[in-house]
């Protein structure tokens, strides 16, 4: 374990080196984890076989990164968050964008083109995207993640770093995979309104089957994997991230090969919830009409094969209590959502939300404009 203050100051010294790195804290966690490579080699993740933390991009086709554990070294630190003053509804720091502006123009243009592609063809579901350019006062980062820290408990948040990507940070809600020894959980996330205190939550028919669909297409995808077994789909329920609230649903099952994560891992990603439904048409429809390089937004992130000692109590008799150490393989993939790149003084926050074709590109657009209040409040002076 490091103080905070060592923790800091270690960032500050991988980040003079320019060497890669990541530091983040898992959701509900205490414990930040801070790892830097040992040099400024570029590795790749893309067997998720290596045990390392992974960073990749949206579209598959993109390099995805690796930092290999065996090439740096880890720092844990305990991480005591500070009380933050929080407005009730809450109020971003940063202004928001003007109303008519040339983004809401083209976002607007660029969902409806969604909508109409969406009732003329075989496509349910598009999630598409913008990233908005805001300028920020400190180029110091160190300051911008303690407040991602204090601000978002129940998020994965992280800072990454690498020569090859520049800066990244984010808060994410959105689980792609956990998995411990054979088994697996992931998760059916969309649906989304602002959170307001203490207010009774319905959701329109809209969002209900917008996240229905998620679920329903995750479950078939995981079924057409002969290695996948004992699939079990929740119920829906609310969770908050942030000042905006979303529709989940908890999937889980078992696998009976050690192959079978990749597998899984391409199975799901990109999800219908960042990509749409069906997969191949949605993300064509992406990369031809955003105008944008999503790059590492909505990609994923995390933690690939890390050993976990795993301690168990012996069942045999007059040995009470006798515990047997093993080692189990872990992995804690997130969607990186909710996440900017930050460059010199502007930070580039990538927002996006699923289309169906009930959506209004106005509405959209206000989607869009709340999904970035999580980065811009943590981007103040
Ligand atoms: C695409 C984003 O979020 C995703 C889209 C959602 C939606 O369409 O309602 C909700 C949660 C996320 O799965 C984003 O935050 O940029």
């Amino acid at each position: 374990m490091i103080t905070e203050e060592e923790l800091f100051a270690s960032i500050r010294t991988q980040a003079d080196k320019e060497f890669p790195f990541v530091v983040y804290r898992k959701p509900g966690e205490k414990s930040v984890k801070l790892i830097c490579q040992t040099s400024a080699e570029t590795y790749s993740g893309e067997d998720l076989d290596t045990p390392g933390f992974v960073f990749a991009a949206f579209d598959s086709l993109n390099r995805s990164l690796l930092i290999p554990i065996a090439e740096a070294e880890v720092f844990n630190c305990n991480y005591e968050n500070r009380p933050v003053s929080q407005p009730v509804p809450p109020q971003p720091e940063q202004p928001m964008p003007a109303r008519n502006s040339q983004d809401q123009i083209k976002h607007e243009k660029l969902v409806q083109s969604g909508i109409d592609q969406i009732k003329t063809s075989s496509i349910d579901k598009i999630v598409l995207a913008r990233a908005e350019k805001v300028k920020f006062h400190d180029p110091d980062p160190i300051p911008i993640f303690r407040r991602l820290l204090d601000r978002y408990e129940d998020a994965f948040v992280y800072f990454w770093y690498h020569p090859e990507t520049g800066t990244w940070m984010g808060a994410t809600p959105e689980t792609l995979l956990h998995s411990e020894r054979n088994r697996f959980k992931t998760m059916a996330l969309a649906g989304t309104q602002v959170y307001e205190e203490g207010s009774e939550i319905t959701w329109r028919q809209k969002e209900i089957e917008e996240q229905a669909i998620v679920t329903s297409y995750i479950d078939k995808e995981l079924q057409k994997i002969s290695e996948v077994k004992e699939l079990k789909i929740g119920e829906p329920y609310n969770v908050r991230a942030g000042n905006l609230l979303h529709i989940r649903t908890d999937i889980q099952g078992s696998f009976d090969s050690s192959s079978a994560l990749s597998r899984i891992v391409t199975a799901l990603h990109p999800t219908p919830a960042i990509c749409g439904i069906p997969k191949a048409e949605a993300l064509q429809f992406i990369l031809q009409n955003e105008e944008m390089d999503r790059e590492y937004y909505s990609g994923y992130l995390g933690e690939v094969q890390l050993s976990k000692e795993v301690k168990r109590n012996s069942n045999r008799r007059n040995q009470e209590n006798q515990q047997f150490a093993s080692i189990s393989r872990v992995s804690n993939l997130y969607v990186n959502l909710r996440c900017m790149k930050l460059e010199q003084d502007i930070a580039k926050i990538f927002v996006g939300g699923g289309i169906t074709k009930d959506s209004n590109a106005g509405e959209e657009w206000y989607e869009t404009v709340n999904k970035s209040v999580t980065m811009r409040r943590v981007l103040v002076k």
